[in-house]
């Protein structure tokens, strides 16, 4: 049975306790001519202690800006950020310092995180400085532990970026996002810009050090496999919004909005080497600009079953399972994501 709830993806009534609370986060940048950007449009989401929750959907959606006005990076347009029971949209100066310890964020791509001019010791000691740790040897004491703790030997401190592998050069992000023992850690495609052989050492790795250092974690992947892999919950976003939220397994057995089972059977597809059906390929066009945003459902122009109530009303949220939110006129009338493939398997030499 459907029942509508007045907020957006509400996941704080969960067991566990939230870290982080989004309400009606906003974010829009200028587009000129009196237009803007819905980069991020309304997310209300929260990520409760100790969980890896994952954040996918397709290039250009918002999860970046959205892990960005998370941090702090930028500021939100409106809505609310609540950290560790504090309110942080507006913090600023001293405290904001103050929190940029406690959440840190792992870049995308390793070869840039590091100045190419200076050697990984001074990169990873400088966020030690600059949080005030004025002794030597102790500073020295952290980045070695940090070392330990992902893998490297200390050698490499007296090394620049371009001496060292992606691989190293992911352990040492890693390592400079631990540093000031944060409780919370935005990992955006922390994997994307590796070989295929070291990737599921870093995603080992991440996972361990989140149980040894009791981190709760954000998982920004567009890999399916991954997310499946690592996280308990999924977020999916379309166009800056919030979509459909439900913990892993129920997501990936029982997706609900059209978006996400397209999402899978596209994934599902590319690892079987099989055809996706008109619907899967349908959607591999763009997404609409996020400056001109669709009426009513954001998603309807791409939608396999969209019907007229889908251009003009703004669907609320459905709870289809405990824990399961979705925003569909029409969540329990989607083809599952196996009935979106073809039968016919592709030739893997054509
Ligand atoms: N500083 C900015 N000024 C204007 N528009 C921006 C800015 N940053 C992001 N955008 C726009 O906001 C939208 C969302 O971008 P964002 O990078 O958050 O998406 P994403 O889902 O993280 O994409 P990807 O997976 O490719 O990293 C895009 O249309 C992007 O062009």
């Amino acid at each position: 049975m459907t029942t509508s709830v007045p907020l957006d993806h509400p996941t704080v009534t969960e067991a566990a306790q939230p870290l982080l609370s989004l309400q009606d986060l906003v974010k829009h940048y200028p587009a000129g001519k009196g237009k803007k950007v819905h980069s991020v449009d309304g997310v209300s989401l929260s990520v409760r202690q100790g969980e890896v929750l994952g954040l996918v959907g397709e290039s250009g959606c918002g999860k970046s800006t959205l892990a960005r006005t998370i941090l702090r990076a930028v500021d939100a347009t409106s809505g609310h950020i609540v950290f560790d029971g504090e309110d942080i949209t507006s913090a600023k100066g001293k405290r904001l310092k103050e929190l940029r310890r406690s959440m840190q964020f792992v870049f995308q791509d390793p070869y840039g995180a590091f100045d190419p001019k200076m050697s990984l010791g001074t990169s990873l000691e400088a966020p030690l400085r600059h949080h005030g740790m004025k002794d030597r040897a102790q500073r020295q004491q952290r980045m070695l532990e940090m070392l330990d703790r992902v893998g490297i030997e200390e050698a490499i401190l007296e090394r620049r970026p371009a001496e060292c592998s992606g691989g190293q050069l992911q352990r040492m992000v890693i390592a400079r996002a631990l540093l000031l023992e944060p409780k919370f850690l935005i990992c955006d495609e922390p994997t994307s810009a590796l070989d295929a052989s070291i990737r599921a050492q870093i995603l080992n790795l991440l996972v361990e050090l989140k149980d040894q250092l009791d981190l709760t974690l954000v998982l920004i992947s567009h890999d399916l496999r991954v997310v499946r892999y690592l996280c308990d919950r999924v977020a999916v976003m379309y166009l800056g919004k919030i979509v459909e939220v439900a913990p892993r397994d129920e997501l990936f057995t029982n997706p609900r909005h059209p978006y996400t089972r397209v999402l899978l059977a596209a994934s599902l597809a590319e690892q079987a080497g099989a055809e996706a059906n008109a619907m899967v390929s349908r959607l591999r066009g763009e997404p609409p600009s996020p400056i001109d945003v669709p009426s009513g459902c954001r998603f309807h122009p791409r939608c396999p079953i969209a019907q007229d109530i889908c251009s003009t009303v703004v669907p609320e949220i459905s709870r289809p399972g405990q824990d399961h939110t979705v925003t569909c006129h029409f969540w329990d009338q989607v083809p599952h994501p196996s009935a979106l493939l073809a039968t016919s398997t592709r030739n893997p030499d054509e």
